[in-house]
């Protein structure tokens, strides 16, 4: 290889070297997810844990390609230099050795980056069996404890693999288990707020009653302990396009099976259903997940509408007053039709008013669920 060959490799492995670069600024970007939860963060996911290594790896090589560019061009201009024409010499063997090196590093790249991706969705894939038994209590380690308000707190446990799903189906439930003040078994139903997209943990918010049994048992529950899940559970189950809209009639923390099924359809941009949430609650600081409804109504402005209702409104409260009403059920709700459906989930004495409000205005019970 002459001085010109060895300009001519090295110029182009400086092309590439600032191609590389370029491509590892763009890929970098943003900060790798630590749970991959889309498509783009799972390729992300397996770019930085795998492909970008190695591929710095190569960018070394591709350096000392640079460290002969210049050597070669001091050769050029210096030849009585002692010291450079003996590094010269030595280019020409260096330069077919990282060759074969680039070529076979550049191969394995490759056939990692496909075997690790192949392997990564074909993992995920595998995992959709899901983490729950019907029949049997599985036990899942409380991770983090959030408290929302004195009485709310968020509740995530791990799952067994950080690719791991929970595999509910949408708009079904899980039953936990625990103990209550006095030290005997307690099992209550509970809608997580995560979806399967979510994967390696799953989140519970729980509101907590001063006199609740399994409330007592949330109370007591902290980071490191375990939590006896079964399931899943529930009469209803979420197909996409099964109504063209949903009325929801949420009490308290009855709204976390509306805000499951509701993320579900919004998050799907193939899913056209409407969903028409009225959410009632006493105060305005006993209003669950305010936040994430906020933010579904900001995000899909066309397909969600949320009318929130307090028995006890702040001063200058623009939404409803009172208990829900016959009337705010027929401004709010899509009218009785064959394919829509109201979904109602609150405490027993709101889940009967409803019942009666929604026969009186016309709902054949078809149109009609309660969780
Ligand atoms: C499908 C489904 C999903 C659910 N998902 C969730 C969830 O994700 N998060 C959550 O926090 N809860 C959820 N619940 C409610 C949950 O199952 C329990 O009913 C709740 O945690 C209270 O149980 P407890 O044993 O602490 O209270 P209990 O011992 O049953 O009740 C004791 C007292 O607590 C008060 N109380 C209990 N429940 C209510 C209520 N709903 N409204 C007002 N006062 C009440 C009453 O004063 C009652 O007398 C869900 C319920 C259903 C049916």
């Amino acid at each position: 290889m002459n001085r010109r060959e060895v300009a001519w490799v090295v110029g182009n492995r400086i092309s590439w070297l600032r191609f590389s670069h370029v491509l590892h600024i763009a890929l970098l970007r943003p900060p790798t997810p630590s749970t991959p939860t889309n498509p783009r963060q799972q390729i992300l996911f397996v770019y930085h844990s795998l492909v970008y290594p190695i591929s710095s790896s190569s960018t070394i090589l591709i350096l000392l390609h640079l460290i002969a560019t210049v050597d070669s061009f001091i050769c050029r201009h210096f030849d009585d230099s002692c010291l450079f024409n003996i590094l010269y010499t030595h280019i020409p063997v260096a330069m077919d050795f990282l060759e074969a090196m680039e070529i076979q590093v550049g191969l394995a790249v490759a056939v990692l980056a496909v075997v690790a991706t192949a392997t990564y969705f074909y993992s995920l894939k595998k995992t959709k069996v899901g983490s729950i038994d019907p029949e049997n209590f599985k036990e899942f380690k409380l991770v983090k404890r959030t408290q929302l308000s004195h009485n709310v707190a968020r509740f995530r446990f791990a799952l067994p693999t950080p690719t791991s799903v929970l595999g509910l189906p949408i708009g079904q439930h899980i039953s936990c288990r625990g103990k209550d003040s006095q030290g005997e078994e307690v099992i209550k139903p509970y809608t997580p707020t995560t979806l399967d997209i979510d994967v390696g943990y799953f989140e519970l918010v729980i509101k907590m009653y001063p006199q609740g049994r399994m409330s007592h048992h949330f109370r007591e529950t902290r980071e490191g302990d375990y939590l006896p899940v079964r399931g899943p559970k529930g009469r209803f189950r979420y197909q996409p396009g099964q109504v063209r809209a949903f009325g929801m009639l949420a009490g308290g923390s009855g709204i976390t099976p509306m805000f499951q099924v509701a993320r579900a359809i919004l998050e799907n941009p193939k899913d056209t259903t409407q969903v028409h949430l009225i959410y009632a609650n006493v105060t305005y600081d006993d209003i669950l997940l305010k936040e994430e409804i906020d933010g579904l109504a900001t995000n899909y402005p066309d397909s969600f509408h949320v009318y929130y209702v307090l028995n006890q409104p702040p001063e200058e409260w623009t939404g409803g007053v009172g208990y829900v009403s016959k009337e705010m059920i027929q401004t709010h709700c899509p009218a009785p039709a064959s394919d829509i459906k109201i979904l109602r989930c609150g405490p027993p004495p709101m889940n009967k008013a409803m019942a009666g409000h929604l026969d009186a205005v016309g709902y054949s019970s078809e149109m009609q669920f309660q969780f």
